[in-house]
C-alpha cells in the first residue's frame, strides 16, 4: 500500500497494489492495521453508497460535533474530484483544501479526518462512490459550505455542475463560525 500524506495535516491518501490476472482484479480496500499504522483511525460505523453522472458535484458538507465523521472514501467505478477543507479553527492550514483524483483503475483511497469539509465531482458517467464512516447519520448535525465559494477558491474545473438544491444555498465562508476546535 503506497502512503501519501498531504499537505493538510491528517489527510491521507492510500492506492493499494493492484493484483490483475486473466480473471480481472484484486486489491485489498480496508486493513484497519494499515490504516491505523498510518494514522488514519477511527471506529467505523456505517458505509455509504452514491452513484453520480459526470458533472454532479456533492458537497461541501461535514457533521457538527458531537457527530462528526471521519471518513475513507474511495470510487468503485468512475473517477471523482475530490475536495477536503480544513475546518479546524487552531490549524495552521485552517480554510485551505486539498484536491485529489480518485480512479477507480488506481484503486485510490482518501482517509478525511473529523473537522473537515468533503466534497467530489463526478468526471465519468456512472460514478460509484464509496466511503466508510466513523459516526451515524445525524440530519440534524449537518453542516456544509458552497461548493463555489470565492474564499476557498476551488477549482473544480467546472462552471456549472449539476448540484442539489440543498448544496445551492450552503453558507459562504465569510458568513461560517466553525464549529471544530
Ligand atoms: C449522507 C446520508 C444521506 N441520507 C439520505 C438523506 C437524503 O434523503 C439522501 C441524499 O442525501 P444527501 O443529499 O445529503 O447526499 P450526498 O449529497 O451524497 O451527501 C454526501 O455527500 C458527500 C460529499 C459526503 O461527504 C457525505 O458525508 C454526504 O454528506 O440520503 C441517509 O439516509 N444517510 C446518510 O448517511
Amino acid at each position: 500500500m503506497e502512503i501519501k500524506h498531504h499537505a493538510l495535516a491528517g489527510v491521507i491518501e492510500f492506492t493499494p497494489r493492484v493484483f490483475g490476472d486473466p480473471r480481472g482484479a484484486f486489491f485489498e480496500s480496508f486493513s484497519a492495521r494499515i490504516m491505523q499504522e498510518a494514522g488514519a483511525v477511527g471506529n467505523w460505523v456505517q458505509d455509504n453508497q452514491s452513484s453520480s453522472g459526470v458533472g454532479v458535484l456533492r458537497g461541501l458538507h461535514f457533521q457538527r460535533p458531537p457527530h462528526s465523521q471521519a471518513k475513507l472514501v474511495r470510487v468503485a467505478t468512475g473517477r471523482v474530484i475530490d475536495v477536503v477543507v480544513d475546518l479546524r479553527r487552531s490549524s495552521p492550514t485552517y480554510g485551505q483544501h486539498v484536491k485529489v483524483e480518485l480512479d477507480s483503475r488506481r484503486c485510490n483511497m482518501l482517509y478525511v479526518p473529523t473537522g473537515f469539509a468533503h466534497g467530489f465531482m463526478a468526471l465519468e458517467e456512472n460514478t460509484l462512490f464509496l466511503y466508510k464512516c466513523t459516526d451515524y447519520y445525524a440530519p440534524g448535525s449537518e453542516g456544509g459550505l458552497r461548493w463555489n465559494d470565492p474564499t476557498l477558491g476551488i477549482d473544480w474545473g467546472i462552471d456549472a455542475p449539476l448540484v442539489s438544491d440543498k448544496d445551492r444555498v450552503l453558507p459562504l465562508f465569510a458568513d461560517f463560525d466553525t464549529p471544530f476546535e
